[in-house]
């Protein structure tokens, strides 16, 4: 059974607006279960053709220190001087990393096409989470592109990874910073 049980008193354009991307979190674990029901919602994603090109590697516990040396390795030698203690110990102490692949298509249309559905699962995974009071950032970090690195994190040949997800509940919330509004942005043709 979901352990989803909420229900959500919230509108989702106020869910939309008030999820922020999370860097602070608290050390609490994060069940398993819970993360799966979360993207159990997001596949729900629009994906043409119903290809369903994601796939995900959730790194908790133990298993996220061998994750983390191999994004170590990839730093020079001055980064690792300077950030590696400081970079363990924050991928550490984050209860649950989730790897997001998507099967890379040989086909440009194809290949647009799963990024942008993989793009929306990604945005689904973090208003679902959001709405349990769960934070997430989604993190494109230039290791992620690092040979060493994908084969360490499991990562397939032919496989990209759209996103690392770091994933906890909320230490600290920053502040939304505005959006430009949209009519700033917007063209309206309505007559010839
Ligand atoms: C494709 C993509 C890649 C991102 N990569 C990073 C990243 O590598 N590091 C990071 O701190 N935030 C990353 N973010 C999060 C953005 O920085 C964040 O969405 C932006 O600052 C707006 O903040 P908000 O999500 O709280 O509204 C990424 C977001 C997207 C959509």
């Amino acid at each position: 059974m979901s352990t989803l049980q909420i229900q959500s008193i919230r509108a989702l354009s106020e869910l939309i607006k008030d999820r922020r991307s999370i860097r602070a979190f608290r050390t609490d674990p994060i069940d398993t279960d819970l993360i799966t029901d979360l993207l159990n919602v997001a596949v729900w994603a629009p994906t043409h053709g119903l290809r369903e090109p994601w796939r995900f590697i959730l790194y908790k516990g133990d298993a996220r220190k061998p994750l983390a040396e191999a994004m170590i390795r990839t730093y020079t030698a001055e980064e690792k001087e300077r950030l590696a203690q400081q970079k363990l110990d924050y991928f550490m102490q984050i209860p649950a990393h989730l790897i997001v692949v998507m099967k890379e298509d040989p086909r440009q249309k194809q290949w647009e096409e799963d990024y942008a559905c993989v793009s929306c699962l990604i945005q689904n995974f973090q208003l679902a989470a959001w709405e349990v009071g769960i934070g997430v950032v989604w993190k494109t970090n230039p290791f992620i592109h690092n040979p060493s690195f994908r084969e360490a994190a499991g990562v397939q040949p032919g496989e990209k990874i759209v996103g690392l997800l770091h994933i906890g509940y909320p230490e600290q919330v920053p502040a939304g910073r505005p959006r430009t509004d949209a009519r700033e942005k917007l063209t309206i043709k309505e007559t010839i």
